[in-house]
Formats: C-alpha cells, sequence, structure tokens
C-alpha cells in the first residue's frame, strides 16, 4: 500500500513510473501551483550538490575543472543550464553545446542568462574533448523518436572518449520505459534519475548506458505519485525493506520441522547429478523445515554425502540415468512445495506431467522448463490448480513462449497472464509477474550470477522459502520476491569478497546466510 509517506525514502524506492504517469505526476503538481521554474532551480540544485558530494570528489575534480554540458532543446536541457550555471558560480570552468537550435521557453531564458554570464558555447562537440566530465542533458523522458544524423554521430563520439559522463534523468536516447537504445544513446559512468524511478533503470537493456544510478528525490507530495499509481501499485521494486518483512523469520517459538514447511526436491541425473546437490544447497540456505530430494538410485550416496540432512529418495532410473518415475511411496499432496528441473534432462517427460498433475505448489526449472516448452504449455499450466513459478531465463523464455515480443517487463507480464502462471524471468534485473499483473523487479545484482549453477541454487532457495510461506501463510508475492532479491545479495557479496570470478554456484550457497545476516 502507498498511504504511509514515512519513512519516506524507503517508500520511494519500491516504485518505479512510466513516462506517461511521470508526466501526469509532474503536471498534478504544476496545476497545484508549484511554478515549473521553480521545480526546476530545485531539482537541478539538488543535482548539483550530489554531484559534489558522489562525483566531483571521487574523481578528485578541483574547482577549476573543465566541464562540458551537452544542452538539448526540453526541459532535460533546462536542468543541465541551471546545474551549468551554478557549477560556473562554484569556480568549474563550463563550456556548453547545444546542438540543436531551438529551446522550450523556459530552457530558452537558462540560456540567455548562461551566455549573459559569459559561459562559454562550443561550435562543435569536438571541443568537449578537454574537458574532464560531461553533464548529459540531451534530453529525458520526453524524447520521442530515434536519435539519427548528427545528433547520433556527436552520441558516439562522446562515448568513444570514455570520459566520466553523468545523464541528467536518463541517459540521452534510451527509452524511459522499455529501456531501448532509440538509434543510439550515451553511455554514462552515473545517472542521476529524477523523482521517482523510470521503468528503464529496471530493464536489462538499458544497463550499459546507465552506469551508477541514484535518486533524487525532490519532494513529490505523496498524494500526487498515489493519485497517479494508485493505492497498490502493480510494479514494485523490491528492497531490503521489502525482504525484513517478508522473511519467516523470527520463527514461532513452539514449532516443528514440517510446520517450517516440507520442500521436495525432483531434481538430478547421472548425466548432470551436480544440478541436484545445488538445488538442494539453495533450499538448505533457505531453512525449510524438511527436504526431502528424489534422485535417479544411483545418487543417493552422493547426495546423502553432501546434504545428510535431506531425507533422500531413490527413483527407478533410465538406461541413460535420469529419474525414470517416482516411487509409488511419494505422496506428492504432502509435501509444502515441490522443485523441479535442474539436471532432470529432457527425456522425463511423463515425470514432469506427473508433477503438473499435483495440487501441490510447484517451481519448475531448467529441463523442467525444456519439456514444459514441448508439452503446450500455456495449455498444461492453465490446467493446474494449485501454484506454478516458472524459473526461465531469457533462452528458456522465449522457447516456452515464443509468440511473446516485446521488452523484458512487458514480455513477462503478458506471459503470466497468459499461462495463469507466476513468471520469474531471469536476468540483471530479474522480473517476477504474477496473473494479476503485478510485476516485482530486483533492482541490483552482479554479473558474478553469470555462471553456471547459480539457478539451481534459487530454485532450491525458491522452493523452500515458497513451502516455509504456505505453512506460515506468508503473501506469497512478497515470499517469491524475497528469494529472488536474497539469492541476488548473496552473489553481491560474494563477489565483493572474492571478485566477480570467485562465485562458483556453490560458493554462492553459502553465502545465503552471511547475506541474510547483512540485513
Ligand atoms: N519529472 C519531473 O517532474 C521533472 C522533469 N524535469 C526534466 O524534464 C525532462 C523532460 O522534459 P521535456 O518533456 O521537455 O522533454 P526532454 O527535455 O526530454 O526533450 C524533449 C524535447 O526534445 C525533442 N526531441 C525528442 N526526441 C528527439 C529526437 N530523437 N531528436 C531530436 N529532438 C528530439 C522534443 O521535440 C522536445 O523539444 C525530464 O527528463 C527532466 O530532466 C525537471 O526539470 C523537473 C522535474
Ligand atoms: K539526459
Amino acid at each position: 500500500m502507498l498511504v504511509d509517506p514515512t519513512p519516506r525514502y524507503q517508500h520511494l524506492h519500491q516504485i518505479a513510473v512510466s513516462a506517461t504517469q511521470m508526466r501526469e505526476i509532474e503536471d498534478r503538481l504544476f496545476d497545484s501551483g508549484m511554478p515549473v521554474a521553480a521545480l526546476m532551480e530545485k531539482v537541478a540544485l539538488l543535482i548539483v550538490r550530489r554531484l559534489k558530494e558522489q562525483i566531483l570528489t571521487q574523481f578528485a575534480f578541483k574547482s577549476g575543472a573543465k566541464i562540458g554540458v551537452l544542452v538539448g532543446p526540453g526541459n532535460n536541457g533546462g536542468d543541465a543550464l541551471v546545474v551549468a550555471r551554478e557549477l560556473h558560480f562554484q569556480g568549474y570552468d563550463l563550456c556548453l553545446y547545444h546542438p540543436l537550435n531551438q529551446f522550450k521557453e523556459l530552457p530558452q531564458q537558462h540560456f540567455n542568462y548562461a551566455r549573459a554570464l559569459g559561459i562559454a558555447e562550443l561550435e562543435s562537440v569536438e571541443a568537449f574533448s578537454e574537458c574532464d566530465l560531461i553533464i548529459d542533458g540531451l534530453f529525458g523522458f520526453g524524447l520521442e523518436r530515434e536519435i539519427s544524423g548528427n545528433l547520433a554521430q556527436l552520441v558516439e563520439t562522446l562515448n568513444d572518449w570514455e570520459k566520466p559522463i553523468v545523464s541528467i534523468d536518463i541517459p540521452s536516447g534510451i527509452h524511459t520505459d522499455t529501456g531501448e537504445v532509440l538509434g543510439t544513446a550515451i553511455r554514462a559512468t552515473h545517472t542521476f534519475c529524477l523523482g521517482l524511478w523510470k521503468l528503464a533503470f529496471l530493464q536489462d537493456a538499458a544497463l550499459a548506458h546507465i552506469g551508477k544510478a541514484e535518486l533524487i528525490d525532490f519532494d513529490i507530495p505523496w498524494a500526487d505519485i498515489e493519485a497517479v499509481l494508485g493505492k497498490h501499485p502493480r510494479l514494485h521494486r523490491v528492497t531490503a525493506a521489502t525482504v525484513k518483512a517478508n522473511l519467516p523469520l523470527p520463527r514461532p517459538p513452539v514449532t516443528h520441522k514440517y510446520r517450517e514447511g516440507h520442500l521436495l526436491v525432483v531434481c538430478g541425473s547421472r548425466k548432470y547429478a551436480g544440478g541436484a546437490i545445488l538445488t538442494g544447497l539453495g533450499a538448505r540456505g533457505s531453512g525449510v523445515g524438511m527436504l526431502s530430494i528424489a534422485v535417479p538410485e544411483s545418487l543417493k550416496p552422493m547426495v546423502v554425502a553432501q546434504l545428510p540432512e535431506a531425507l533422500t529418495i531413490g527413483c527407478p532410473e533410465t538406461a541413460e540415468g535420469a529419474i525414470a518415475q517416482l516411487p509409488k511411496r511419494v505422496q506428492l499432496e504432502s509435501y509444502n512445495a515441490i522443485a523441479l528441473g535442474p539436471g532432470l534432462t529432457p527425456e522425463v517427460p511423463s515425470l514432469v506431467e506427473t508433477l503438473l498433475d499435483t495440487e501441490t505448489p510447484l517451481v519448475i526449472d531448467a529441463d523442467g522448463l525444456n519439456i514444459l516448452a514441448q508439452l503446450n504449455p500455456i495449455a498444461a499450466l492453465a490446467k493446474r490448480r494449485a501454484i506454478s513459478v516458472l524459473t526461465p531465463h531469457a533462452g528458456e523464455f522465449k522457447r516456452l513462449f515464443p509468440e511473446i515480443k516485446g521488452d523484458r517487463l512487458s514480455a513477462v507480464t503478458t506471459a503470466a497472464q497468459q499461462s495463469n502462471a507466476i513468471i520469474l524471468l531471469k536476468g540483471s534485473r530479474t522480473a517476477i509477474a504474477h496473473p494479476n499483473g503485478s510485476v516485482w523487479v530486483i533492482p541490483e545484482s552482479t554479473p558474478a550470477l553469470a555462471r553456471g549453477g547459480s539457478g539451481d541454487v534459487l530454485t532450491g532457495l525458491l522452493g523452500g522459502l515458497l513451502a516455509q510461506a504456505q505453512t506460515r501463510e506468508l503473501p506469497l508475492e512478497n515470499t517469491l520476491a524475497t528469494a529472488a532479491w536474497w539469492h541476488a545479495q548473496a552473489g553481491i557479496l560474494a563477489a565483493q569478497e572474492r571478485t566477480e570470478l570467485g562465485v562458483d554456484a556453490y560458493t554462492l550457497s553459502q553465502y545465503l546466510i552471511p547475506a541474510l545476516c547483512k540485513l
């Protein structure tokens, strides 16, 4: 719910808006009497403050450093001009370049004043080559078509220099909603997103251009945000605060192992034995009360050795060493959740069909998804009466939903609605879409997780938390978001301590609890 405006900063980070929503919110401020010029002044002063605290000190730019400002025709350019003026007064050596020879009214006034102050105007972008830092105020959320021709060339020239570039609101050329590059786009080292996080910051497509992102809060009244987004916004940016409120902690003082959830993991084959272990280690990290692992009979000793706490179920196996079927004594309905997929091999469709038939919540990953893709997934999932959580990466998503196009956030939303399943689309900004239209996005991750086996750990963690949420009656959407955020944080912590090359899947599983302790 968006009702409680305190603590403001925490809530502000749990939402993100499209360009249209931002414009609607902004219009409400202006309609209520906030002068446009006053808002621009306020925003620009906040940008200057953060520039000085963050970037100018980080790069040890003394006053006198040369700063180039790229100025566009709209209010993004207006912001840039106010920033330029203030930095000029603070002793920096400023120069402006405005490649389009027209301005909206307010930026025109700021431009006139900058000229009157004697701030240098450049004839071409080449002269920016002498600058220590470049500020990008070419386009913000008003970008309406591809950047082309001379403008495209100048953007590429700036990118080629590999200088520090600070983008105002969004790197010029990035679509505010889809995050796509429209023609070409500034590759910023830092971006100050103004007022509210825009959707592009949650889209993988934009990340290479955004650099380090920071939100500049300029005190948009909460009532205006709520008037546009509604009391229950559909898009959630997952933060530590979301997670803290939704972990199965503390445990009740009197409990027992089955009350803390029973997860069945169905994974592994002789060929891909490690999948079962990594999924099991992810489940262990979740703290689930009981963990059962069904694997081909021949893998049983290895699983027992690695996961002594788990109840290991040896299954009859095919000639190739995949699970032929589950033993008759396994009562699928007795588990709170089932996680299946990693290492199964593609040759066990009847096993997957049996599992789809149950009324137990399922987490389906890897080979489970590849098999599902062969089965007419939308029809198979629509039939299920329990929760299905699918955890595809981009390739698996394409195989499951070949007809669905568009940017990641809209594609995953459509997939969830069509299939009546929860779809967790893995990526740099993992997004979890629900059939009711809500989407939860994990705003932080690390490329260290781009590594075989890290998904298996997530499957186990997700299954373990889902099982606990079932017995504890924790809210489902928040629980799944918690699992994905936690997994990313474990990767981030491991990468901080061991570099991005040091986060193999086993190591990742060992960082789940340390990441939790850091909360
Ligand atoms: N969200 C807010 O509440 C605030 C927004 N402000 C700033 O205002 C910006 C939005 O301002 P505007 O709506 O004026 O839009 P922009 O400044 O993003 O740019 C719009 C202008 O660029 C032109 N244009 C768009 N795409 C083009 C292309 N591919 N090639 C050539 N010209 C193109 C348009 O015709 C228009 O003149 C934000 O990004 C932000 O920087 C701030 O000033 C104040 C607060
Ligand atoms: K910009």
